[in-house]
């Protein structure tokens, strides 16, 4: 994978793979109610089995794209297909089924009085029967790794059991694609490290796609397989998290920095002068090349 770059001149949202499209956002554009510019001449699309990270400063449009991938917002110009399915043209029931937003606030999502209510309800409203449901909701608790938690009141929960729960109310409801708004911000460590590894199971032992927003982009170099670069509302570049993250003009232009681990074999790297065909983007590799030193 190279990194392609949008051109705002010739916009253009066809990709090389159309075959496994399941989102296919068409030059989309959102303007809220009091004027801001949410989405501008957005093109961007999902692939099956492909985790795919949006990256760029605040305010560069990420959140409002992710609500437009299940119809939360529509554009007020330009297309969003999910499936086959225009959005925009009113194609939008059982929506939920086919792509699943999490908010970056938990508490946006958990209402109901106990945390099986709550994973049950998204099952329920697709029109499942309660026993279906509650399976659904068991199954989804179970896999999340919550099961504990199935009697709780999500009010009392932490912000890392909150995630895991608001994670399990979209799995129970077994969507083709689930967006995550920033999984994990405000996590510490350990809860990160564990909807990290969920992330990856959602597409290994799912099927599931996933798109993430996100400002850790040691997570995005971790686990993405396309690192989709925002601005101003639009993606504007797009590449392997190793083709991207090496790029430094490219970073510099999204108005990121780049990840610790890039910089640090870069300084190595000079420091030694030595060669630079590889390039780690996880610390594991890191820690496997400076074993070895560069150009060795
Ligand atoms: N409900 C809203 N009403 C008005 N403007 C909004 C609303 N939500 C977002 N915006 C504006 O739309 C633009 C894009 O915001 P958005 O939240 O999508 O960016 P983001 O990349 O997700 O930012 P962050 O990384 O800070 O979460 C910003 O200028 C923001 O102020």
């Amino acid at each position: 994978m190279t990194i392609m770059r949008h051109d705002p001149d010739h916009l253009h949202c066809e990709h090389e793979d159309p075959s496994r499209e399941l989102i296919h956002v068409d030059c989309a554009s959102h303007t809220y109610p009091d004027g801001s510019v949410g989405i501008h001449e957005m093109c961007f699309h999902v692939l099956k089995d492909e985790i795919v990270a949006l990256c760029g400063p605040n305010g560069s449009g990420k959140s409002t794209l992710i609500e437009h991938l299940n119809g939360l917002l529509l554009p007020t110009k330009g297309d969003i297909v999910i499936n086959g399915r225009s959005v925009t043209r009113g194609e939008r029931e059982g929506l939920w089924k086919e792509v699943g937003v999490i908010f970056q606030r938990s508490e946006d999502q958990l209402f109901a009085p106990t945390v099986l209510d709550d994973v049950m309800f998204g099952p329920l409203n697709l029109g499942m029967a309660p026993e279906e449901a509650r399976t659904a909701a068991l199954e989804a608790l179970e896999a999340v790794g919550a099961a504990e938690l199935v009697g709780k009141l999500p009010n009392y929960l932490s912000g890392g059991q909150k995630r895991l729960v608001s994670i399990a109310g979209i799995l129970a409801m077994k969507p083709r694609i689930i967006a995550m708004d920033e999984p994990t911000s405000d996590l510490d460590p350990v809860h990160s490290a564990r909807i990290e590894r969920l992330i990856v199971e959602l597409k290994t032992r799912y099927g599931i796609s996933v798109v993430i927003a996100t400002h850790d982009l040691e997570l995005a170099a971790r686990i993405a397989d396309r690192i989709c670069l925002v601005r101003n509302g639009a993606v504007f570049a797009e590449g392997s998290p190793r083709d991207v993250f090496y790029d430094s003009d490219l970073i510099h232009e999204a108005g990121l920095k780049q990840p610790d681990t890039v910089k640090t074999w870069l300084e190595y790297c000079r420091s030694q002068g030595g060669k630079r065909d590889e390039r780690p983007v996880t610390r594991v590799e890191l820690v496997r090349l400076l074993g070895t030193g560069p150009g060795r």
